[in-house]
């Protein structure tokens, strides 16, 4: 991978957090019991090394594997108020598990993304950068654009050199991938590069605004919430990201999280 470094200002006096703010990850969890203990150590070090306040929310689904077991071991580890497990009783979907994890966020920030070292870390500064610069309410990472945009249009350019791009995946998933952004880039026109990538932070108020408009479930449920945005006129930027596909475990996209993605495209071009 290249040393590309995104071309923005260090966290300064102008674009650093200030001393009030807190950033809460929720991180939704189905047999990641490999997987948690690294990225709650990058998670930790990322924030601790910018002084930044933080804290973890785990949504597990009852996973078999004992991801729970290892969350607690965690918690004993960081601190009870840094690693805080919020369990539900079987595998009800990733986007409820953000409506679940929302309602135990402390923060006036929140961040969402993956457990299984697809969404690094490493990338969450540059999000809190452009978020300060910007003063924007969603920063969304884009695995399919390659410079830092603050406010992106339908008419951005915004292909050239640096990360940005996916790792790991198969042609088929690939293609489901562009497939259902183009969908919902056609459809509905909000936009922004990446429509189904989940790593993204968000003021607060806002994604409870927009959560408590939502209609979805499951993996859709991220396309949902920034075609939501944008019709509501909240501002938006895009940081690109690259996305590695898990080394362990298991991708949960199933066959009827595609058929739920294209009906959801569809309910919201009928309702938007
Ligand atoms: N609590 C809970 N967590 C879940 C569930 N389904 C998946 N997860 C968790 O959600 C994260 C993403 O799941 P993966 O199964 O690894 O998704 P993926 O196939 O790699 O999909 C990625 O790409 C999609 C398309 O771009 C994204 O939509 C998706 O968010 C993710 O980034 C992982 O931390 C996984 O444990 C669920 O039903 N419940
Ligand atoms: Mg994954």
């Amino acid at each position: 991978m290249s040393s590309y470094t995104i071309d923005m200002p260090p966290l300064d006096a102008s674009t650093a957090p200030s001393g009030s703010d807190k950033y809460s990850v929720i991180l939704p969890t189905y047999n990641e019991r490999k997987n948690l203990p690294v990225i709650v150590w990058l998670l930790a070090k990322t924030f601790e090394s910018k002084g930044i306040q933080w804290e973890i929310i785990v949504v597990d689904d009852a996973s078999p594997d004992g991801t729970q077991e290892v969350a607690k071991q965690l918690a004993g580890i960081y601190g009870e108020d840094k690693v805080v497990l919020k369990p539900r009783a079987g595998k009800l979907g990733l986007g409820t598990a953000y409506v679940h994890g929302l309602n135990f966020c402390t923060g006036n920030f929140v961040i969402i993304m993956d457990a299984d070292f697809s969404h690094h870390p490493k990338f969450i500064p540059e999000f809190i950068k452009l978020q300060k610069l910007h003063n924007l309410d969603i920063v969304t990472g884009t695995r399919y654009s390659s410079v830092p945009t603050p406010f992106p249009s339908r008419n951005s350019v915004s292909v050239g050199l640096g990360p940005g791009g996916v790792y790991g995946w198969d042609l088929k998933r690939k293609l489901v991938s562009r497939g259902a952004n183009y969908l919902a880039d056609t459809v509905l026109r909000p936009g922004v590069s990446d429509l189904t990538g989940s790593f993204r932070l968000y003021r607060k108020s806002v994604i409870q605004d927009i959560i408590s408009r939502c209609t979805s479930k499951g993996y859709v449920f991220q396309m949902e919430i920034i075609v939501r945005a944008r019709s509501l006129g909240y501002t938006v930027g895009e940081v690109p990201i690259t996305f590695v596909d898990r080394i362990y475990g298991e991708s949960k996209l199933s066959g009827n999280e595609i058929v739920g993605y294209a009906k959801g495209v569809l309910s919201l071009w009928w309702g938007v």
